[in-house]
């Protein structure tokens, strides 16, 4: 095999290789941002409680991601997604789906936007939270943030304005995500969760087309528990003089049925020319709750101020109540 070609392949950005991590310990590169004093908990001085690890199996048959081959959606104009059904293997699920809203924190984030000189307080509707620091500072292995470039330590003035001083991902989502970088060529500094408890939850259409996230972003979107329907569409095409609307503006939303499980990853120019959106569902299947995981890579300062602003903002802490089968508000006190 020539140099070029032996590169190329190891280079190659998507893989039909299945992306092998071994079982335990997970593997801990500089970023595995876990606290070594614990090896069953991620911790860390900004999280309101430890996260358990996941348990060794689920880490072992998480291994085998890929769980099906990846089919790619690229035949509409600037559209570029690969869609697994599933990824994640279907043995575990359940549990990972059970074990995140067991054990992640949440929030209920509230803002104002101004429109036409007029205040409007915005209910975002849907439980969100998020992990990670954007490519300016990186954790050390105890939560500490460096300066990327000088490795020297970072002022709490860099992070002032926004809602949180950044949180590393626990190992729990952090395994998915170095599995994820393996398979898909691309590195992630961002972790997004969120919970959707029903059919009234939702997130409407918006594209991840922020600056911070640079041109073309990779981004890998996994889904656990409740069935929901993803719709795509185009971004509007302005009409030109005399003409008839373009074609494109006509078009029926795209429909992925995204189930507990699958991924799409999406990437190339989806997040500049389309939006994406989770509507609401009523009756038949808008029960059971569903989890939505996001990564990312951000990489200009912002993208801290931003998605901690927008995911965990000022208010309450949410966790998971069993017995009750709901979020509740969680505080310290009551030490669950
Ligand atoms: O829940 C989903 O599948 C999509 C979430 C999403 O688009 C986002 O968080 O930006
Ligand atoms: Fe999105």
């Amino acid at each position: 095999m020539s140099k070029k070609r032996a590169l190329d392949s190891f280079f190659t950005p998507i893989s039909h290789k299945k992306a092998r991590l071994s079982p335990e310990p997970p593997i801990k590169p500089e970023s595995s941002q876990i606290d070594p004093s614990s090896t069953d908990f991620s911790n860390h001085w900004n999280y309101p409680y430890p996260v358990p690890h996941l348990p060794s199996d689920t880490v072992g048959e998480l291994n085998q991601v890929p769980a099906s081959e990846g089919r790619a959606i690229n035949d509409q104009p600037d559209l570029d997604l690969l869609y697994f059904q599933p990824y994640v293997p279907k043995s575990i699920e359940r549990d990972l789906f059970e074990f995140l809203r067991q054990n992640l924190f949440f929030y209920r984030v509230q803002y104002t936007i101004k429109r036409y000189g007029t205040e409007t307080q915005i209910n975002t509707p849907r439980y969100t939270t998020v992990f990670g620091v954007d490519t300016s500072s990186t954790f050390t292995a105890t939560g500490d943030l460096v300066d990327s470039q000088t490795a020297k330590s970072v002022s709490p003035e860099r992070y002032k304005g926004c809602a949180s001083q950044p949180r590393p991902i626990p190992q729990c989502l952090d395994h998915l995500r170095q599995l994820t970088e393996i398979f898909s060529g691309a590195t992630y500094n961002f972790c997004l969760v969120n919970y959707y408890a029903n059919g009234a939850d939702s997130i409407s259409y918006h594209s991840d087309d922020e600056r911070f996230l640079g041109s073309n972003p990779s981004i890998a979107s996994f889904s656990l528990g409740a069935t929901r329907d993803f719709c795509m569409k185009h971004k509007p095409i302005p009409p030109k003089d005399g003409e008839p609307p373009p074609e494109q503006n006509l078009k029926p939303p795209l429909k992925l049925p995204l189930a507990s499980g699958d991924m799409v990853l999406m990437r190339g120019k989806t997040q500049a020319y389309w939006l994406h959106s989770i509507p609401k569902r009523k009756g038949k299947g808008s029960e059971g709750g569903r989890i939505n995981i996001t990564f990312r890579k951000g990489v200009e300062k912002y993208s801290t101020q931003n998605y901690y602003q927008y995911n965990v903002g000022e208010g309450a802490v949410w966790k998971w109540d069993k017995r009750k089968g709901e979020m509740r508000e969680w505080m310290k006190s009551r030490n669950e």
